[in-house]
């Protein structure tokens, strides 16, 4: 699978959301990151937001749900024509219908994981998700520092997606930068998301490039 950098809205100007898309036209995708205070500590967007980012870009949204009822929202992100939409494990009361519902409206389904959830009890929704999200900071913030001690678990989730036919992508979120993506890299990660790394660059849709030159080089 081609390396995709996924660059996270969490690190831009709130007030400036429209240019930060406009800033990255060399990204594959725009991560957005919904957070409800509850499952996360932290607030961020919600859909009517979301609804007005898809006006304001042609770049497919990547949203990242960390709220506590993705039952209830997820499916609703979906209709709203987002391209992926991911939930986490830990919250979903009803994983395999809420991602059945994404695909069913039309968007790529993800399913991520905290650092301390073990990949492998989750093997057997492979077949039920596009991409599965190997969280790379506890989440809730950005401008976190990776945490290295998540390395193996992207690799033995490489090896289970291999197993499985490798059609499932394995995103990694959370403290991505050139210090850190060739190792999520060479574990088996193949899109990157990158908040601070790019927003926090001088000039954001260079350090899209660059990220992508040191993943690609693996
Ligand atoms: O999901 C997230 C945090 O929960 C963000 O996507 C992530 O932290 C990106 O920011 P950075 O690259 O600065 O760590
Ligand atoms: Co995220």
């Amino acid at each position: 699978m081609a390396v995709q950098i996924s660059p996270s809205i969490l690190s831009a100007d709130f007030a400036r959301l429209a240019e930060a898309a406009a800033a990255i036209p060399n990204a594959d995708w725009l991560h957005v990151d919904v957070m409800d205070n509850h499952f996360v500590p932290n607030l961020t967007i919600g859909l009517p937001v979301v609804e007005s980012l898809l006006k304001a870009t042609s770049t497919p949204l990547d949203c990242h749900l960390m709220i506590e009822d993705p039952d209830r929202w997820a499916p609703a992100y979906a209709e709203a024509g987002v391209g992926s939409v991911t939930v986490h494990a830990e919250a979903a009361k009803a994983p395999i219908r809420t991602l059945r519902q994404i695909r069913a409206a039309g968007a790529r389904a993800g399913l991520a994981l905290n650092p301390a959830t073990p990949v492998e009890p989750y093997e057997d929704l492979l077949g039920e998700i596009d991409m599965l999200l190997v969280m790379t900071v506890d989440p809730g913030f950005g401008g976190q520092k990776f945490l290295d001690v998540v390395l193996p678990k992207i690799s033995r989730a490489r090896t289970l997606i291999d197993k499985h036919g490798g059609q499932v992508w394995l995103q990694v979120d959370g403290g991505v930068s050139e210090q850190t993506i060739e190792r999520c890299a060479e574990a088996g990660a193949d899109v990157f998301v990158a908040g601070n790394a790019v927003y926090g660059a001088d000039d954001p849709a260079r350090a899209v490039d660059g990220l992508r030159a040191l993943a690609e080089k693996v």
